[in-house]
């Protein structure tokens, strides 16, 4: 008789399969959720669906599917969308972590399976601090797959009930497992890093099926026209390719200007802050302070952690200040700050006024 249930998130790849044939080998009692999020074919869409029902057959454990399509084109597609065409650079991951997929599932599972956990595949650890009676994240152990950048706006709550089997594994680790228990995903290949964007699409692509191009000047600091642009979606700050302007230095994207419908571009000096403001703050492994601290921080995935003060604003806002002035900080990209393995908190960076 099974003791502990919980509902495993499948999409369909090898880290999800490994996470649920991991747990179902601990004695828990499994059942299998995947969330049908896109129209078409990939990885969380059809492909991906039938991955997870061959998975929940091989252990022996059901599988449900949950139609949340419409919620993935709202709070995703749209967000997207939206956020593009404003001129920011949206970070559809951690939104979608929160308000799509542990947010739902852990719905679902309470109400719908009677059942109190959930499980996913994803690189990061989840620690109960006796002390503060806090929920803490922790960096997963493989610090090159280490996904705990896009979980820092998970409530308290959403930790709480939450489970990462794979925080303690190497990639390969992973690998070696799902070859031992014979898993049908065992040598699928990695997933992309955007999951909305076609097998060798890029954003650019994506987003040209909702945005009509809208032409317009590319400018220096002083208003000075110095090329044009087919839209400002189709930029992000510190970009340097693509910009076709000829210039005696290398130029970046400085600003997207949407209301204006200007690129402003400028060299690398001026493509580097020494402060940034945040909002939307969650604080993640402490409460939230009522002075600064110090901590690291990354303002994008694959950013190096820099030391930074971080000052708590009303309204759930934060100033970060660099200790070191931080080139390329990009509008509507998370800024997640760590003491050592520990996500402190996290929020997305401001349009600059
Ligand atoms: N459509 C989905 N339905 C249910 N759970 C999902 C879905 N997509 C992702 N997940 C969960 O979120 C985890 C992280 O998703 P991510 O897109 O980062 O995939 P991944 O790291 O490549 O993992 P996998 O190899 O399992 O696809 C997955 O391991 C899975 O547990």
């Amino acid at each position: 008789m099974y003791n502990k249930k919980v509902v495993v998130g499948l999409s369909g790849g090898v880290d999800s399969s490994t996470a649920a044939a991991i747990l179902h080998h601990q004695g828990y009692e499994v059942i299998g959720l995947t969330l049908w999020l896109m129209k078409g074919k990939g990885q969380c869409c059809s492909e991906g669906m039938i991955d997870a029902a061959n998975i929940c057959e091989q252990l022996g454990v059901p599988h449900e599917i949950v139609d949340i399509r419409e919620l993935f084109q709202t709070n995703i597609v749209d967000y997207l969308v939206s956020g593009y065409s404003a001129g920011i650079t949206p970070l559809p991951c951690s939104q979608c972590n929160k308000t799509v997929k542990f947010g739902p599932m852990v719905q679902y599972a309470r109400e719908k399976l009677q059942c109190h956990r959930i499980a996913t595949g994803h690189y990061a650890q989840i620690n109960y601090d006796q002390v503060t009676g806090r929920y803490q994240l922790l960096r997963a152990v493989d610090r090159n797959k280490d996904q705990s950048y896009f979980l820092y706006d998970l409530s308290q709550e959403l930790l709480a009930a939450t489970i990462f089997p794979l925080g303690k594994l190497q990639k390969a680790e992973t690998r070696r497992i799902a070859a031992e228990y014979h898993l049908t995903t065992a040598d699928k290949p990695e997933s992309q890093d955007l999951c909305l964007v076609e097998t060798n699409g890029s954003m650019r692509a994506f987003l040209d099926k909702y945005l009509a191009p809208k032409p317009g000047e590319i400018v220096d600091t002083s208003g000075k026209v110095l090329g044009h642009h087919d839209g400002v979606h189709h930029y992000t700050i510190g970009q340097r390719k693509g910009l076709g302007i000829a210039a005696p230095e290398p130029l970046y994207v400085i600003a997207l200007d949407a209301v204006n419908n200007k690129v402003v571009v400028g060299d690398r000096t001026t493509a580097t802050l020494p402060e940034c403001t945040v909002n939307q703050v969650n604080w993640v492994s402490i409460a939230e302070p009522s002075t600064p601290i110090q901590a690291e921080v990354q303002i994008r995935y694959r950013s190096q952690p820099t030391p930074v003060t971080v000052i708590p604003l009303e309204n759930s806002r934060v100033r970060l200040v660099f200790a070191q002035p931080q080139f390329s900080i990009t509008p509507g990209q998370a800024a997640v700050w760590y003491e050592g393995e520990k996500v402190l908190g996290g929020g997305i960076i401001e349009q600059f006024t």
